[in-house]
C-alpha cells in the first residue's frame, strides 16, 4: 500500500514539518500496562521496555510489532570533495553503489545478519552538488528533488525502517550543518571521517569554518542551510524521515552523517526526531556533539565510523530483543509466580 504523494513545493514540506502526527498515547498506555505485568521487576529490562513503548507509540499499535524492516541507503556526490576533505577520491561512491549491488559491502552482511531488506538509492552520482565553500550546494529545485526521493522512497509497509548514506566528502558535508545549526567552533564538529591526517584534518576544518562564514549569515531557516551545505543523499534522509512519520514507521539513524541530515528537521521543527531512534554513537567525534544537542542517546556504542546505515542496521537486533521480550514473556500471573514481597 503506498500512500504519500511528492511534495509539489518546499512550501508544502515546511507545512507537513509543522503538523506532523504525534505519538499513539493509547498504545503507549497499553505497552505500559503490559510491562509492568511481565515476569521481572517492574524497569528492570531498562531500556528495551522503552523501546516496546516507543516502537508501539509510532507504529501506532499495541503490541509494536519488529517484523517487516527496511534498510534505505542513500547515495550522492559533493562537490567540496573536489577539495580534498577526504581520504579517498570521489569516484569511491559510485564504485560503492555498485558494490552495495554485487552484496560485498559492510552493509549487505549486516542486512542478512538481522533480516534486513536493502535498498540502495542514488541521487545523480555522476552530478556532484556544487563546492559549498563558493555557492549554494543546491537551488531550491534541486533539495526539493532530493527531499522528495527520500520521502517518497519511505513510503513502503514496514515495521522499522533504517536510514544511512555514502557519499564521499559527506563527513565534511555533515560538519557544516552541525556547525551551521549548532554554532561552536569548526575544529569540533571537523572529524576524521574516512580517515584523513592531521594536516588534512585542519584543512577539513577550515573549509567548514569557511562554509558556515559565508552560508548562515544568509540562510533563512534550518532547511535553507541543507539546501546550502547539504547533499543530496542527506536531503534524501530528511525527506525519509518525513515520510516515515507519515506512515508511522518507526525509524532508527545511522551515524554522523545520516543525525545531522536528521537534526535539520529537529531545528526545524522540535519533535520532527520522536518518531527516531540514533543507531549508534559514530567514533566520529562530532557525532557526540551533536547528540548532545538533539538530546538523543544512542543504542549502541560501537566504535565504528562507516555509515552506510551500518550502526542502525546493527541496532535492529537489540529492537528486536525489546519486542521479543515485550511479546514473548509471560505474565506473573499466567506463570503463577508470587508478586514483591508485602512492605519490600
Ligand atoms: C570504501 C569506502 C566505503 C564506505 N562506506 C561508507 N563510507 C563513508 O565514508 C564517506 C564519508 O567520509 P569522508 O567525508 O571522509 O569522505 C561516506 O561515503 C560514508 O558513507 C565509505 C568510505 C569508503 C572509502
Ligand atoms: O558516522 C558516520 O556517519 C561516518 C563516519 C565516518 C565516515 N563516514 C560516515
Amino acid at each position: 500500500m503506498t500512500s504519500l504523494t511528492p511534495m509539489p513545493s518546499l512550501q508544502a514540506f515546511h507545512s507537513l514539518l509543522a503538523s506532523l502526527p504525534g505519538p499513539d498515547t493509547a498504545a503507549i498506555t497499553a505497552v505500559q500496562a503490559r510491562e509492568a505485568a511481565l515476569l521481572k521487576p517492574p524497569g528492570a529490562l531498562g531500556r528495551l521496555e522503552e523501546l516496546s513503548a516507543w516502537l508501539a507509540a509510532w507504529q501506532g499499535r499495541s503490541p509494536p510489532a519488529a517484523d517487516r524492516i527496511g534498510a534505505l541507503v542513500f547515495a550522492g556526490s559533493h562537490g567540496v570533495a573536489a577539495q580534498g576533505v577526504s581520504a579517498y577520491p570521489p569516484a569511491v561512491t559510485h564504485e560503492m553503489i555498485a558494490s552495495f549491488r554485487q552484496g560485498w559491502a559492510a552493509i549487505n552482511q549486516l542486512c542478512r545478519a538481522q533480516g534486513v531488506d536493502l535498498d540502495v538509492i542514488p541521487l545523480q552520482p555522476e552530478q556532484p552538488t556544487a563546492d559549498f565553500t563558493v555557492a549554494p550546494a543546491m537551488r531550491e529545485d534541486e533539495l526539493l528533488a532530493a527531499l522528495n526521493v527520500g520521502f517518497l522512497a519511505a513510503d513502503r509497509d514496514l515495521d522499522l525502517l533504517c536510514l544511512g548514506e555514502m557519499g564521499i566528502g559527506n563527513s565534511t558535508a555533515a560538519a557544516a550543518l552541525a556547525h551551521g545549526l549548532f554554532h561552536g567552533l569548526p575544529q569540533a564538529w571537523a572529524g576524521p571521517g574516512t580517515g584523513v591526517d592531521a594536516e588534512r584534518l585542519a584543512m577539513k576544518a577550515a573549509v567548514v569554518g569557511r562554509a558556515v562564514a559565508l552560508h548562515r549569515p544568509a540562510a533563512t531557516d534550518a532547511l535553507d542551510l541543507l539546501r546550502r551545505l547539504g547533499g543530496r543523499e542527506l536531503a534524501a534522509i530528511a525527506g525519509a524521515v518525513v515520510g516515515a512519520r507519515l506512515r508511522r514507521v518507526p525509524v532508527i539513524l545511522d551515524g554522523y552523517a545520516a543525525t545531522a541530515a536528521a537534526a535539520v528537521l529537529a531545528v526545524q521543527a522540535p519533535g520532527a526526531l520522536d518518531h527516531c531512534q540514533v543507531g549508534h554513537r559514530s567514533a566520529e567525534p562530532g557525532h557526540t556533539l551533536l547528540l548532545q544537542c538533539l538530546q538523543m542517546a544512542p543504542l549502541l556504542d560501537f566504535g565504528m565510523r562507516l555509515g552506510e546505515a551500518s550502526g542502525a542496521v546493527l541496532a535492529v537486533a537489540v529492537v528486536k530483543a525489546a519486542v521479543c521480550c515485550h511479546l514473548g514473556m509471560a505474565t506473573f500471573a499466567e506463570a503463577g509466580v508470587s508478586g514483591p514481597a508485602e512492605g519490600a
